[in-house]
């Protein structure tokens, strides 16, 4: 696979497909810009060269056409102060206007097209619909990881269009962090999932089982397994037709030597606010009514050893509800073990939006090995399986 310093950018536009798929509040502000920052040295590879950018993303999950809160539009300002020239916007990612505009960009200048996702065609892998994307740039560069595992038009379907394609350093970098864990995974291995897409990743777990020696599971998805065990969760997070599966992987666990572990307590609420009362209970007895929001004290105390002792680490999924305060702690304390743990030598891979997310807002991002800028990209990848926006640019 070519990489962007194999190209000469003079003169040419390169079309990159980025993962700008950052989280947005009510004002349209951005909350976390690791995904833009993350990609500063590709494009800046490209205009320091002599090419023009044009920037293709996709924003969230819109479902029926364009709808203003999904709009790229609203990065457009941050853009223009990160590469402190005007950001040029495509209303239209494969409309006259977006066509006109990559037809006259110059050399040094940047193109943001609007959310790939307004049209179903970009989901759907649709032909035509790369093809017309692919008009606005002379070299293809796919440097969105986070979305590396979708066969998407924008991310797969069209590397076909291109003679000159490639990575960019986000790719290059996710791709030989992710390797090294996968390559020469130093013992005792600990893997720690966590958040609330049970069903995207509970998956994994069975592949993960065949790697680790520890595996931890707090946060959301450990309620699933609680009430599969019989266990009384309140009204926690779970996935009913999970349960058998939750069983099957405890079984497994069990029948590899791997430790398989389930937080004891949890901090419980009757509520899913901050404002909520709080208490601490034994994980298989949530009382109805309540639901179990953080890990609770002991647990903390017992994942946090184990993490401490561990020289491979890999963690997706915050242990609890991190953005709201009283429910953090969990996830706090797990950081604060990874952090220790590197110290010590460990190699810790940090991936998902949201424990990214929690990394960084606690300060520690540059104190752990590596933080993904995927989640469901990065476990795939972990799984073994190919990524098609890779498997594309081969
Ligand atoms: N016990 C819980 N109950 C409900 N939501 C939870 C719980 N623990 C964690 N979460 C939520 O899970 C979300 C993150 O989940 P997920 O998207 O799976 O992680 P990531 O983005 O890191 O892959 C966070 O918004 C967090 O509030
Ligand atoms: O945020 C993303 O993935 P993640 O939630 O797994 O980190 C990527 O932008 C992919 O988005 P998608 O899961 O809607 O295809």
């Amino acid at each position: 696979m070519k990489n962007i310093t194999d190209f000469d950018f003079k003169g040419k536009r390169a079309l990159i497909r980025v993962d700008f798929n950052v989280p947005l509040n009510d004002k349209f502000e951005i909350t976390d810009d690791t995904r833009i920052r993350a990609a500063i040295p590709t494009i800046q590879y490209v205009l320091d060269n002599g090419g023009a950018v044009v920037l293709m993303s996709h924003l969230g999950r819109p479902k029926t056409g364009p709808e203003d809160r999904f709009s790229l539009q609203h990065l457009v300002p941050h853009l223009s102060q990160v590469f402190d020239r005007k950001v040029l916007f495509g209303d239209d990612c494969v409309g006259e206007q977006a066509k006109s505009l990559s037809a006259n960009l110059k050399s040094g200048e940047i193109l943001l097209l609007e959310n790939l996702r307004f049209y179903a065609d970009e989901t759907k892998g649709d032909v035509d619909f790369a093809k017309s994307l692919a008009g606005h740039g002379d070299v293809y560069i796919n440097d969105a990881f986070g979305t590396a595992h979708r066969a998407h038009a924008s991310t797969s379907i069209i590397a076909q269009f291109f003679n000159e394609k490639g990575c960019g350093y986000v790719m290059q970098a996710e791709l030989e962090n992710a390797q090294k864990v996968l390559d020469k995974s130093e013992k005792p291995y600990t893997a720690i999932m966590g958040g609330a897409k049970i069903s995207d990743k509970i998956m994994i777990i069975e592949k993960l089982l065949e790697k680790v020696d520890h595996l931890i599971i707090g946060g959301g998805m450990s309620y699933t397994f609680f009430k599969a065990m019989g266990g009384d969760i309140g009204n926690s997070l779970v996935e009913e037709d999970k349960l058998p599966l939750a069983l099957e992987l405890i079984k497994k666990a069990k029948s590899l030597g791997v430790d398989l572990m389930l937080p004891i307590d949890s901090v419980i609420a009757d509520a899913f606010s901050n404002d909520a009362n709080t208490d601490i209970c034994m994980n298989n007895a949530i009382p109805s009514g309540w639901m179990g929001l953080d890990i609770g004290p002991q647990a903390a105390e017992v994942f946090s050893r184990t993490v401490r002792d561990s020289k491979t680490i890999l963690w997706n999924g915050p242990m609890g509800v991190f953005e709201m305060e009283n429910f953090a702690n969990g996830t706090k304390a797990v950081a604060e073990a990874i952090v220790e743990a590197t110290k010590n030598g460990a190699f810790s891979l940090i991936g998902g939006g949201d424990s990214a997310a929690a990394v960084n807002q606690l300060g520690y991002g540059s104190d752990v090995s590596y933080v993904s800028t995927g989640g469901g990209a990065l476990l795939e990848y972990m799984e073994g399986k190919e990524l098609p926006g890779v498997v594309a640019l081969g």
